[in-house]
């Protein structure tokens, strides 16, 4: 099948590598002149694991391919996946200038059916517009076909090639089968197409991530009530995760939900709710609870340092929003450093992948470390924000001998209080109390 894949970011890429991984033609279009360059010279512009095997293969082979030329991009293509940005615009809604943009071009250029694919999350109504906005000008017959992305950044290759389900907006019988051909390899394994109409398809991608975003935000309420009344919420995670009913993923407490898409997905579902006059008041209370939860730490680092953080340095491990990604967007580390930096501290940091990524934002109002441990030299307390491999089995008689004060701040519970305690860490995180040697 040829396909186009006009947006090519993190969905965009891996939709479009993936398919030419299916035995597909595939031409991915974006404005973004330098992406694009990087693109066609062999270069992955994100980090993305396992993402690479498959890009080299299919270039290689001729089945992928780059342009920033729409029309040549769209030639004889079958479907057309709109992979484009939709950001929060003032009021929280989803912004669609992206989508309705090109969605307008389309009408002016396309001269043969074809399947218009809104793969970015979208609110309800929007395959409605999106009709419209290529109605206005076009010569041919079309269908516009909502079809949500649910791949996690990350393990983005694997979710999609793996999919737990594929859920397709459709009322055209004509789109119908075309989806049904493209994603025929890869539900193989047994996992549905799930087909249902536009509104239903835009509405599911909402509730999921908003769903996820509550019960991580109830897991989070959890783990703050269990600081009071003495218990360990990673006790209550294995204590319900294994009832089926509730399910073993998506319970870990920690700094809060960030990445590109929970908070701008549960606000813009929110403003979806308040258009229809409906008080939708769970989404309020997972907002402002995740708002809150974000800045968690920063107590027990001021009540460690005496309300004074003047000329303390803090070392950081961990910038990305998640592990396995270069991806800073809503990263709770972010806020945490501002905080930092507010205060007088002076912050030193260490990422694996997302170094680069903050430096274009911070520049050298921090200091950016080669490895964990030259982050940690000399540094009054570690704080830690992402939980890469690497953080959890860690050299901790070095840190010991590296930091001013044995004192860590983990907003992702990495380590066992039992081990901190022999150590003799003063030991924060989410949900589990104190461990603090003075009180052995
Ligand atoms: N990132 C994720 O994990 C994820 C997962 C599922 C769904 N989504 C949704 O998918 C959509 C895209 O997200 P993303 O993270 O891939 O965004 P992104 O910002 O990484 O990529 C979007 C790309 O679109 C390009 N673009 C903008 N205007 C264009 C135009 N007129 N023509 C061609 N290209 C244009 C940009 O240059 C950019 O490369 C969003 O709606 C998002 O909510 C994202
Ligand atoms: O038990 C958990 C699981 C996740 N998180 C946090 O939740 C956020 C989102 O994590 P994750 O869902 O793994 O990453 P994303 O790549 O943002 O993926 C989400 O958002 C995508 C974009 O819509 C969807 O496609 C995916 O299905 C959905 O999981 C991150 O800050 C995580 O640290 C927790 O705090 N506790």
């Amino acid at each position: 099948m040829k396909i186009a894949v006009v947006g090519t970011g993190y969905v965009g890429l891996v939709t479009g590598t993936c398919f030419a991984e299916t035995g597909n033609q595939v031409v991915c279009v974006d404005i973004d002149e330098r992406k694009v360059k990087m693109l066609q010279g062999g270069e992955i512009p994100i980090y993305e694991p396992g993402l690479d095997v498959l890009f080299d293969r299919n270039v290689a082979e001729g089945r992928l391919q780059f342009t920033t030329n729409l029309s040549e991009g769209i030639k004889e293509a079958e479907v057309i996946f709109l992979a484009l940005p939709t950001p929060p615009g003032e009021d929280g809604s989803a912004d669609l200038k992206y989508i309705l943009k090109v969605a307008d071009d389309l009408g002016n250029i396309l001269d043969h059916y074809a399947v218009v694919i809104d793969k970015s999350t979208v609110p309800v109504g929007t395959a409605e517009k999106v009709t419209a906005a290529i109605a206005k000008n076009a010569k041919v017959d079309f269908d516009v076909v909502s079809n949500p992305e649910f791949l996690r950044e990350g393990v983005a290759v694997e979710d999609f090639m793996k999919p737990d389900r594929v859920v397709v907006g459709t009322t055209s019988a004509k789109a119908k089968k075309i989806m049904e051909k493209l994603y025929a390899p890869l539900v193989r394994q047994g996992n549905p197409v799930i087909f249902m109409d536009e509104r239903s398809a835009e509405m599911t991608k909402y509730a999921a991530n908003s769903f996820l975003a509550m019960k991580i935000t109830f897991m989070n309420e959890i783990a703050n009530l269990c600081e009071k009344v003495g218990a360990n919420v990673d006790d209550i995670r294995r204590g319900i995760g294994t009832d089926s009913r509730i399910g073993k993923r998506f319970l870990f407490a920690g700094i809060g939900y960030g990445g590109s898409c929970f908070p701008k997905d549960v606000q813009a579902l929110a403003k979806t709710s308040a258009d229809y006059d409906y008080d939708f008041r769970i989404l309020k209370s997972v907002m402002d609870v995740n708002y809150d939860q974000k800045k968690k730490l920063l107590p027990m680092v001021n009540s460690y340092f005496n309300n004074d953080l003047k000329g303390k340095t803090i070392a950081v491990w961990g910038l990305a929003f998640k592990p396995y990604t270069d991806d800073i967007r809503e990263a709770p580390a972010l806020e945490n450093i501002e905080a930092l930096l507010q205060a007088g501290a002076q912050v030193v940091v260490y990422d694996p992948e997302a170094m680069a990524n903050v430096k274009g934002l911070l520049g050298d109002q921090i200091t950016y470390c080669h490895t964990p441990y030259a982050a940690l030299d000399d540094a009054d307390g570690l704080m830690i924000f992402t939980e890469w491999p690497q953080f959890r089995t860690p050299e901790f008689d070095k840190m010991g001998k590296l930091l001013k004060n044995k004192v860590i701040f983990d907003g992702r519970n990495l380590y066992e209080l039992e081990q901190m305690k022999e150590l003799g860490y003063t030991y924060f995180s989410i949900g589990r109390g104190c461990v603090d040697p003075q009180e052995a």
